[in-house]
Parts: C-alpha cells; structure tokens; sequence
C-alpha cells in the first residue's frame, strides 16, 4: 500500500534565511504539540549545519517563543566522544545553544562511555520517557536532521548494517569510513515520527541532495529511506545545494 508522505521543499539563499525558516516551523510544531499533548519532543541533529539554528534559538526574541520547560530535548546521533571534544553533538548544542536558554529538559547520548552500553541506556531512556510497549518505537514531534555528501544522515551510513536495523530504537555502528564509533536513532524511529525536517547546506552535498529527493526512485542512499509514514518530511536546503533542483 502506497504510504502518504507530506513533502515540502523550502530552497532558501543561505544558511541564516534556512535558520529563520526552520526556526518559525519548530515554534509552530511545538504550539501544536504542546496544546494536543503537553510537550514538544524534540531529536537534534549534529554536525555543523545546525550550528546557525542554535545561535538563532538563544537569541532573545526566538528563546523567549519557546517554552522551554515543556521542550524534552533528544539526539538523532552521537560521536563516541567525550562532550568536551570539538566533535561531540551535544558538545555543539551545549556551547551554542543549551547554555544560553532556560532549557532543563535535554537527554544526551553518553558518547564518552562504552557505545554498546551507550546505546542501550538511551534506547531505554527513551522506553521510559514514551511510556513504550515491548516492539514499539518512540513518536517524536520533530527530528531534525542533517545530509552528508555520500547520503548518511544520523549516523545511518552507506553500506553499513545500521540502515537494516528494524527493532532497536538506539543501536550503535562502527562506521567503517569514519574509522569510528558511533551512536544512532534507527531508521524506524525516524519514519515513525510526526516530522522529519532536514537541513542541507553547501555544493559538495548536491549529489546526494538531488538524489535523495528523488522519491521516485528506489532508496539506495541512507536518507533517502527516511520517509515518515504519515508524517511531514521537509527539506530546508541552500541555494548552492540546491542549484538545478527545481521545487
Ligand atoms: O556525521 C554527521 O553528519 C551529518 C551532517 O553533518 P554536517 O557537519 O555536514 O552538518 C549530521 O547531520 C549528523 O548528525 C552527524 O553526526
């Protein structure tokens, strides 16, 4: 049966409009989620791409739109660092983000531990927090999530088992082309969220990008097997990432 995927792409010039832009979508998510069920449970992403969301959020004016006390806070994936390493997701969210905003509510993958046990402790963390059945997985309001340039997004990576994991909620993967370990939601958790909104910056990502929106294709790249069933999938993408995509 054909699955119903809400699609919207927003091209925009560059990455403070893509910011604005993401930022107006979370503060809508969030009023609904809150008035329909009292919290906003939100998954960041990592890298670099998210850092202009960040600042923007903790500017006064965005910061003081947010609720912050009834925000929880998640992470789609984390480097097997510690949160002082300049790598760390939550290290970045912590620095440009969590230390400026009355945010209480943030759950960190332990990147610094064993990833084994790492990822076990979050994907009961998360059990706990969504009151979950045995087999059921977590509804997220919003994840957002970042592309990179050979179409991994989270830490689900080409050509490694991550991408085939149909019942953890959290696993951890050895990504054989980072030479490092690595923690991630999987694949299920993102189709079952209620919106998976990505941010895509920079040329060296077009390939991947005008790959992955092809929805008529059959999925080859990890992102293009995030399709949330019934959810909203948007794209929030540059100019130079975008160029030749029509929308
Ligand atoms: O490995 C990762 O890469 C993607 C993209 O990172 P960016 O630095 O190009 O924005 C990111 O979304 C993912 O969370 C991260 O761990």
């Amino acid at each position: 049966m054909a699955r119903s995927i809400h699609l919207a792409l927003h091209i925009h010039k560059d990455p403070a409009a893509m910011a604005e832009r993401v930022a107006h979508h979370l503060v809508q998510i969030c009023e609904e989620a809150i008035e329909e069920r009292g919290i906003f449970t939100l998954a960041l992403s990592g890298g670099t791409t998210p850092i202009p969301l960040f600042r923007l959020l903790a500017e006064n004016d965005w910061a003081e739109r947010l609720p912050w006390e009834k925000i929880m806070i998640y992470w789609g994936d984390e480097y097997c660092v510690h949160p002082d390493d300049p790598k760390s997701n939550y290290g970045i969210a912590r620095r440009e983000l969590l230390s400026k905003v009355p945010a209480t509510r943030f759950y960190r993958m332990k990147g610094e531990g064993n990833p084994v046990e790492s990822a076990l402790a979050y994907e009961n963390l998360i059990k706990e927090h969504f009151r979950l059945a045995p087999g059921e997985f977590p509804k997220f309001d919003c994840i957002l999530l970042g592309l990179g340039d050979d179409g991994h997004t989270a830490s689900l990576f080409p050509g490694e088992y991550a991408i085939q994991e149909k019942e953890r909620i959290v696993i951890d993967q050895y990504v054989r082309s980072r030479n490092a370990d690595r923690i991630t939601l999987t694949l299920p958790v993102l189709n079952n969220a209620r919106c998976c909104l990505f941010m895509v910056t920079g040329k060296e990502k077009h390939d991947a990008l005008s790959k992955t929106l092809n929805l008529l294709s059959e999925p080859e790249l990890p992102a293009q097997f995030v399709r949330p069933t019934g959810g909203d999938l948007i794209w929030v993408v540059d100019e130079s990432a975008a160029l030749g995509i029509d929308k």
